[in-house]
């Protein structure tokens, strides 16, 4: 594919996002219809697609409208490319730039344009975030970075960076972690490498890693991890000793931990009902969120976010503590993890949880940024 090609690719994919596909159904499915597109096309096309949807609207704005192809326009704009070149209607290349098309906004772009926020989550992230909120706003433009978590079961840190080595795949100490890599070239070929599929590594961001590291259980104590999903945080439990059970209101979510925990040497059973093994030293609730703190992996997330649908979060948050704390022992933990960056969903929930719950001792409170070593987290800490 030409450059312009990809282009073009990438703006009607952007428009299938803007209809509701999400964004990985859309390029899954322009893949397949895609034969001719090698692997470096792929990378271009999502590259742009992904940019796009962080930077929606201000590259809209740029680009003088909030089409894919508006955000293209916007795109090659901010990337100095002169539009008559790309958008020429030869081959696969973008059609020529109709009358007017494309003409820049006139004045200052609007504080949520800037920001590349929706209106109504301006105000809600700036007074979350303080004198956090430029930074922030800023790491949420670009691609996240990619991290592996060591299995200490298995493997050294610093043996995994030589094995990563011979894989190809640049590694080096990151900095929130002891188990965390920060991985360079070559990390898209870990999931189908051998310290991959030998359970020596896994796919984790450095924060949430960071996050089950203050978690505090000793080897042989028990933990629920009541909203497991893959098991992320339940498998670097279990890599310390703990005996870990995984609970999930959707089982269907925890379908790859069976096999995540078997490449990790570990065990995890999932159970339907987590009273079953009650009480639990620890019980972590890594509840579903807006996703704020990740908004760069998943950027689809900031669009499709509305007042509504943060209040029913708040509510299945507050819901999902509420059935967690029965199952923690006398003398256990709590642990309300999200990935989100706004008050709503981290101090506000816990607060109103504890006003139900006086007796809960107040263990602490850690936040991760998103930012150059890892995403956005939020950990609050319950002694029961
Ligand atoms: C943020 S994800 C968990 C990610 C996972 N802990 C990890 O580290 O990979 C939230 C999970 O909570 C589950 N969930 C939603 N409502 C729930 C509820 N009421 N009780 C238990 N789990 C719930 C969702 O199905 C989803 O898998």
């Amino acid at each position: 594919m030409t450059p312009a090609a990809r282009f073009a690719a990438a703006a009607d994919i952007l428009d299938e996002v803007f209809d509701g596909t999400p964004a990985e159904r859309a390029l899954t499915a322009w893949s397949r219809r895609s034969r001719f597109a090698g692997s470096k096309d792929r990378i271009a096309v999502r590259d742009h697609v992904y940019h796009g949807l962080r930077n929606r609207r201000s590259l809209a704005w740029l680009g003088g409208a909030g089409t894919g192809r508006g955000i293209m326009i916007g795109l090659c704009r901010q990337l100095g490319l002169p539009l008559e070149e790309v958008f020429t209607g030869d081959g696969h290349s973008p059609a020529p730039l109709s009358d007017g098309e494309g003409a820049a906004n006139e004045g200052a772009m609007p504080p949520a344009v800037a920001a590349d926020l929706p209106d109504w989550l301006f105000d809600p992230m700036q007074s979350s975030l303080g004198e956090d909120f430029g930074p922030v706003i800023e790491a949420l433009r670009d691609r996240a970075p990619v991290f592996a978590r060591v299995n200490l079961v298995r493997i050294t840190r610093e043996e995994a960076i030589v094995q990563l080595a011979e894989e190809g795949i640049e590694a080096a100490p990151a900095s929130l972690s002891p188990t965390a890599l920060r991985l360079g070239d070559g990390a898209r070929k870990l999931a189908n490498g051998p310290s991959y599929a030998d359970g020596f590594v896994e796919l984790q961001d450095a924060a949430s890693q960071a996050i089950c590291d203050l978690l505090p259980i000793e080897p042989g104590q028990t933990a629920l991890d009541f909203c497991a999903g893959g098991g992320g945080k339940g498998l670097a439990l279990a890599a310390r000793g703990a005996r870990v059970f995984a609970h999930d209101a959707d089982p269907a979510r925890m379908k790859d931990l069976p096999p995540r925990a078997t490449r990790a040497g570990v065990s995890i059973p999932c159970l339907d009902d987590p009273a079953e093994k009650a009480p639990y030293d620890l019980v972590l609730c890594d509840v579903p969120c807006s996703g704020s703190g990740s908004w760069r992996r998943a950027p689809d997330g900031k669009w499709r976010l509305d007042p509504d649908g943060l209040a029913a979060l708040n509510t299945v948050q507050e819901q999902i503590l509420d059935d967690a704390l029965p199952l923690v022992a006398e003398g256990g933990t709590l642990a309300y993890i999200t990935c989100s960056v706004l008050r709503d969903e981290n101090e506000a929930v816990v607060a109103r949880f504890r006003e139900r719950h006086p007796a809960l001792r107040d263990l602490g409170t850690h936040r991760f940024l998103p930012g150059p070593e890892g995403d956005g987290f939020f950990l609050h800490l319950l002694g029961k």
